[in-house]
C-alpha cells in the first residue's frame, strides 16, 4: 500500500517513514529540502535496506502537486509533516508561514478528490491549547487564542480539515497533537538537525555538551513549579512515528461515526527543565554547563498530555523514556560531529 509523506526527509517525517517501511507500506516522499537534506534518504536506507522513493517538490506550487498526483493517484495514505516550524521566526515572518503552511494543506486536500482512498494525517501540536487551565491537558481542552502565526497555522489548519470533512464524507483524517519531541534513531542514522543555533531544548543541551556553544540559558527559575523551571511533556520521536503508523491503520481499517478525529501525543509525564538537564547529565555521563537566565517571551508554564485517547482509541501507547531520548539525541549528536 503506498503511502505519501509530506516532509519525509525532516526530523519527524524520517523517524515515521523508518516505521512505515518496517510495517511493509511502500513510502514515497515529498520535500523541498528547505529544512532537511537528501543525505537522509541514505540514513533512512541504512536503517530499512529499502530506498523510498523520493521527489524534490514543493508544495506551494500547485501545478506540481497536481502533476504529482496525476503520477501517483494509488496513493491511500498521507501523511502531511511538510511545514515551517520555528515559532520565533513565524512572528518575524507571518507570511512565510501562512503561505507555506496553508497553502500547502490546501493543495493536498485538493488533490484527495482524485484518489480512491482520502485518508488523511495531520502534524499538529500542542501549542493549539496555550496554558491549559487544567493539567494533564484533555482532548477536550479549549483550543486557546494562538500564540504566534505557526500555532496559528495549526489551529487554522485543523479547522480547515473539519470544514473539508464536513462536507466530504468519504474523507478520513486524523489530527495528532504532538507535545514536545525529542530524540532520535537509536542506529543514530537518522536524527533532529536544526539548521543554525537550536531554538529547541534538547539539541541545545547536546550541542552545549559537545563544545559547539559555551552554556545552555535555562528560560526562567521563578516559575510556580517543582523547581521553577517550565514543565513539558518530552516524547521519543519514535514512539511518535509509531503513533503514525497506528493512526493510519485506523484510518485504513476502522469505520467509526466521525470522519475527523483528534489525538494527544505525549508521555503523561511532565519534566522541568531541570530534570531533562538531569536526565542527560545522566545517560552522557557529563557535566552540563548551564544558567538560569530570565523567563524567554510566549513560553507557557506547564504542558503535558493526558493520553487515554490515544491509549484506548489507537492501542498505542509511548515505550521509551526520558532517559532513552537523551541517549538516543546524545549518540546522534557525537555520530554527526565526527563525521
Ligand atoms: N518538532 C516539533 O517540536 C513539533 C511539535 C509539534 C508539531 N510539529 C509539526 O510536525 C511537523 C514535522 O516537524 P519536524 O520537527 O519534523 O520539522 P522538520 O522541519 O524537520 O521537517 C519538515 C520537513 O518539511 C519540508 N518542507 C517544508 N515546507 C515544504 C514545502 N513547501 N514543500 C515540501 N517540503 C517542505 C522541510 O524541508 C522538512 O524536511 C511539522 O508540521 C511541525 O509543525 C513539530
Ligand atoms: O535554550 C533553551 C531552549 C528551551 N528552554 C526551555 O525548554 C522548554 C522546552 O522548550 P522548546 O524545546 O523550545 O519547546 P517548546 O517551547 O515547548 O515548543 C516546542 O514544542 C511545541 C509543542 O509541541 C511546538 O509547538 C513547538 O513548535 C516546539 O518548538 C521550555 O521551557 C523552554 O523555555 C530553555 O530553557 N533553554
Amino acid at each position: 500500500m503506498k503511502i505519501l509523506v509530506t516532509g519525509g526527509l525532516g526530523f519527524i517525517g524520517s523517524h515515521t517513514v523508518v516505521e512505515l517501511q518496517n510495517e511493509g507500506y511502500e513510502v514515497v516522499i515529498i520535500d523541498n529540502l528547505s529544512n532537511s537534506s537528501i543525505d537522509v534518504l541514505d540514513g533512512i536506507t541504512a536503517i530499512t535496506n529499502k530506498k523510498p522513493h523520493f521527489e524534490k517538490l514543493d508544495l506551494k506550487v500547485k501545478a506540481d502537486v497536481q502533476d504529482f498526483f496525476k503520477r501517483h493517484n494509488d496513493i491511500v495514505g498521507i501523511i502531511h509533516f511538510a511545514a515551517n516550524k520555528a515559532v520565533g521566526e513565524s512572528v518575524a515572518e507571518p507570511l512565510m508561514y501562512y503561505e507555506n503552511n496553508i497553502t500547502s494543506l490546501v493543495y493536498l486536500l485538493q488533490e484527495l478528490r482524485g484518489l480512491n482512498k482520502k485518508n488523511f494525517i495531520f502534524s499538529s501540536s500542542c501549542t493549539v491549547y496555550g496554558q491549559a487551565d487544567e493539567l494533564p491537558i484533555t482532548e477536550n481542552a479549549p483550543v486557546k487564542p494562538a500564540e504566534s502565526p505557526y500555532g496559528n497555522t495549526k489551529q487554522i489548519g485543523e479547522e480547515i480539515i473539519r470544514d473539508t470533512c464536513r462536507v466530504n464524507g468519504d474523507v478520513k483524517a486524523i489530527a495528532l497533537r504532538y507535545f514536545n519531541p525529542i530524540g532520535a534513531h537509536d542506529s543514530a542514522e537518522i536524527g533532529e538537525l536544526p539548521i543554525g543555533v537550536p531554538q529547541n531544548l534538547v539539541p541545545y543541551i547536546t550541542q552545549t555538551a559537545i563544545g559547539m556553544r559555551e552554556q545552555l540559558s535555562v528560560f526562567g527559575g521563578d516559575y510556580p513549579t517543582s523547581d521553577g523551571t517550565c514543565v513539558r511533556d518530552y516524547i521519543h520521536v519514535v514512539d511518535l512515528a509509531k503513533a503514525h503508523v497506528v493512526a493510519l491503520q485506523r484510518l485504513l481499517n476502522v469505520e467509526n461515526d466521525s470522519n475527523f478525529e483528534f489525538f494527544n501525543l505525549g508521555t503523561g509525564t511532565g519534566s522541568t527543565v531541570l530534570e531533562a538537564v538531569q536526565s542527560f547529565e545522566r545517560v552522557s555521563g557529563t557535566t552540563l554547563n548551564y544558567k538560569i537566565v530570565d523567563r524567554r517571551e510566549g513560553d507557557v508554564i506547564a504542558a503535558y498530555a493526558e493520553t487515554s485517547k490515544a491509549n484506548k482509541v489507537l492501542g498505542w501507547k509511548t515505550e521509551l523514556t526520558l532517559d532513552d531520548a537523551m541517549a538516543s539525541a546524545w549518540k546522534w549528536e557525537q555520530k554527526i560531529r565526527t563525521k
